[in-house]
């Protein structure tokens, strides 16, 4: 039947856990098998939980119409399944950065293109309007709208960053659809001196897409490492008062609320499970001793989240070390960095079963 998504819509569901994603810890659960018998039960374990489809290049768009089947099977077996996605393909993506380039250029009608990648996961999800869908908008950009308007390539992007979102605000606004705008995480946004401008800014692309829906609020922590309540600060994150995503949270949404968006919040606990392990908040590149963090949950004990979850998929990198290749970013041989490293997105073996072991809570 036809979804209408009122509230928190992970309320009640399980999130998707994607055969993709399984299919690559099957090769992790596979090169420990004999070696490491329990710790290979435990990386198996990972295969069940449900982790965020990346639509990171166009050509993935219509492998969707394949999972929203599957789930379509999940549900007609009676259990109710979210369709948890990240639309990531702005044209001049990851501008302050080198590992994530995407496919899409300013220079190269990428405006355009993007606009027709929208349209392409619009048609989908409209298609499929029996299955409750949560999108993640474009992680990094419009914090990158916040802080490196220095970066030349970050200012260049500015309009059609903005442009980009709104139009997948307005394209993408179903019933059966839940929509987070990425906005980066405590050690980015929640500095003092950026939080300000951010709320603005956040409240601005809300307003300006004639406040949608579907846009139920804010993604945070979106392939960081931040935790979601730390005990106590992390050193590296002095003398930043928000210190973790809650602490973030508690600080921004007042702010966002009081400026016209009354936005709830999803918090990326997909790798935050070991803490005071990076040398500088600024590391970002596939951090060293990291483990798995809280599981996906609704009981997050704070009215403005409606969930924890896992959106970037541990395992999968976030930036190759290799200083020859073309999307080389040296935040990736960071001193915090788990050195070698393969392309972002690729797996990362080493790193997956490092995720495993320091799992916390344990797996
Ligand atoms: O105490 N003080 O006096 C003081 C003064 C100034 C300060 O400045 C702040 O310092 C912060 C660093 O601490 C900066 O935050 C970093 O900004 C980077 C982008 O520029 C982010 O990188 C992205 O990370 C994504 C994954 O999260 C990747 O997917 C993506 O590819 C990658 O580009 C880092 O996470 C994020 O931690 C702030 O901008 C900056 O304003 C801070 C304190
Ligand atoms: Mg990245």
């Amino acid at each position: 039947p036809v979804v209408t998504v009122t509230g928190n819509p992970f309320i009640g569901h399980e999130i998707y856990a994607n055969p993709y994603y399984a299919s690559q810890i099957q090769t992790a659960v596979a090169s420990l098998q004999t070696s490491e018998p329990a710790l290979a039960a435990k990386a198996a374990s990972v295969a069940k939980i449900g982790t965020f489809l990346w639509l990171d290049v166009v050509r993935k768009v219509p492998y969707l119409k394949n999972y929203l089947d599957d789930i379509r099977y999940q549900q007609a077996q009676g259990r109710k399944v979210i369709a948890p996605i990240v639309v990531y393909d702005l044209p001049d993506r990851d501008c302050a950065a080198l590992a994530s380039n995407g496919e899409f250029a300013i220079a190269d009608g990428g405006e355009a293109k993007y606009k027709d990648y929208i349209n392409q996961i619009a048609a989908i999800i409209k298609e499929y309007n029996d299955i409750n869908t949560v999108l993640v908008i474009e992680p990094d950009s419009v914090a990158n709208m916040i802080t490196n308007m220095g970066v030349p390539k970050c200012a260049g992007a500015a309009k059609a960053y903005r442009e980009g979102i709104q139009y997948a605000l307005k394209t993408l606004n179903f019933p059966h659809v839940s929509m987070y705008i990425d906005a980066g995480h405590a050690g980015w946004l929640g500095w003092p001196a950026n939080i300000t401008p951010a709320a603005k800014e956040y409240s601005d692309l809300f307003k300006n897409a004639g406040s949608p829906r579907a846009c139920r609020g804010i993604a945070t922590n979106v392939s960081n490492y931040n935790a979601w309540i730390a005990s106590s600060p992390d050193p590296a994150t002095t003398p930043n008062p928000n210190y973790d995503e809650k602490h973030y949270v508690d600080a921004f949404a007042p702010m966002l609320e009081a400026a016209g968006f009354p936005a709830h919040f999803i918090v990326d606990t997909g790798r935050s499970g070991v803490q005071n392990i990076r040398a500088k908040w600024g590391d970002w590149c596939n951090v060293k001793g990291a483990g798995f963090g809280i599981r996906p949950t609704t009981n997050t004990g704070h009215s403005a989240v409606d969930a924890l979850v896992w959106i970037k998929p541990g395992g999968e990198s976030d930036g190759t070390s290799d200083q020859s290749a073309v999307r080389f970013d040296a935040h990736c041989r960071s001193e915090s960095s788990h050195i070698p490293a393969p392309e972002a997105g690729q797996w990362f073996n080493e790193f997956f079963i490092t995720l495993v072991k320091n799992a916390n809570p344990p797996l």
